[in-house]
């Protein structure tokens, strides 16, 4: 396979999935740049495997315009960008209004912004892909995550606006997890209980999201779709 030249774009990928996927891209041969916000082991890996790292913090219209100005600055053309950085906040009572901003920032005005500004760095002739992170909970709602839910299923809704926009030079879609990796601090009863959620029954590992990546990186006929990687969720 010819060394693919144009980066991809990961937000969010100090740690866990994203990481994962950046790591699985670079096995492939294929350049990749990530973006972090807190410093993390994760990060030297991927220096040392030839990955750029490039600071953001998506916690407001300053700081997702200061990313996007950096971006710039760094990357010409672009193969795709994977819109992975997430906070998985609950509605902490008497926080509620800066949560929802929180989540709004992160999950929406960040992949909003960073569409509209950085798809010109996108395409040139080749493939081009945008791909949004959401989370399969969007298809039920969450009592304890409502603003989480909510925007990410906003984000939903910009995969089928931008996939309109953009086609026919650039693919927009989107992956919906449900439970693919435990937090540390999960206790035994937690797992017990999101594992008897799914009809498969088991935490796959970020491995089924490079999986769902790629297929959608490889195929050119999908765009405005969000695949469903949740172990029959719907099912139960
Ligand atoms: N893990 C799972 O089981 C599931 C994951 N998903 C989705 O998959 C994706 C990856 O999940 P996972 O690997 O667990 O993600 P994480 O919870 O590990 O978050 C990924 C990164 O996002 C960064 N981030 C959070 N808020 C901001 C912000 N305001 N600005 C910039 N970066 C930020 C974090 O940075 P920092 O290190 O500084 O905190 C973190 O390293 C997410 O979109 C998530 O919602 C959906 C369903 C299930
Ligand atoms: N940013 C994150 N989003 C989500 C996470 C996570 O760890 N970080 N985890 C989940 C859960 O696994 C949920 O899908 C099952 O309880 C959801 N989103």
């Amino acid at each position: 396979m010819t060394q693919p030249t144009a980066p991809i774009l990961i937000t969010g990928a100090s740690q866990r999935i994203g990481l994962h996927c950046a790591e699985r891209l670079l096995d492939e041969g294929q350049s990749v740049i990530v973006s972090y916000r807190s410093p993390r082991e994760g990060l030297d890996r991927l220096r040392e495997r030839g990955a750029m790292t490039l600071h953001a913090d998506f916690s407001g219209v300053d700081g997702i315009l200061a990313f996007i100005a950096t971006l710039k600055q760094h990357a010409s053309v672009l193969r795709a960008i994977v819109h992975n950085a997430s906070d998985w906040r609950t509605d902490t009572p008497g926080e509620e209004a800066a949560v929802f901003q929180q989540m709004f920032d992160v999950h929406m005005l960040a992949p909003y912004l960073i569409n509209t500004h950085c798809a010109e760095l996108l395409g040139h002739g080749g493939p081009a892909d945008i791909i949004h992170i959401s989370d399969d909970v969007t298809r039920v709602g969450s009592k304890k995550h409502i603003a989480y839910a909510a925007s990410k299923a906003g984000l939903d809704n910009l995969t089928l606006s931008f996939a309109a926009r953009l086609a026919p030079a650039i693919k927009v879609n989107g992956i919906a997890p449900a439970l693919i990796q435990f937090n540390e601090g999960d206790d035994e009863e937690y797992r017990r209980k999101a594992l008897a959620k799914s009809a498969l029954g088991i935490e796959p590992g970020a491995e089924v999201i490079y999986q769902s990546l790629r297929y959608l990186l490889d195929n050119p006929y999908v765009t405005g779709t969000t695949l469903s990687v949740n172990g029959g969720r719907h099912l139960i």
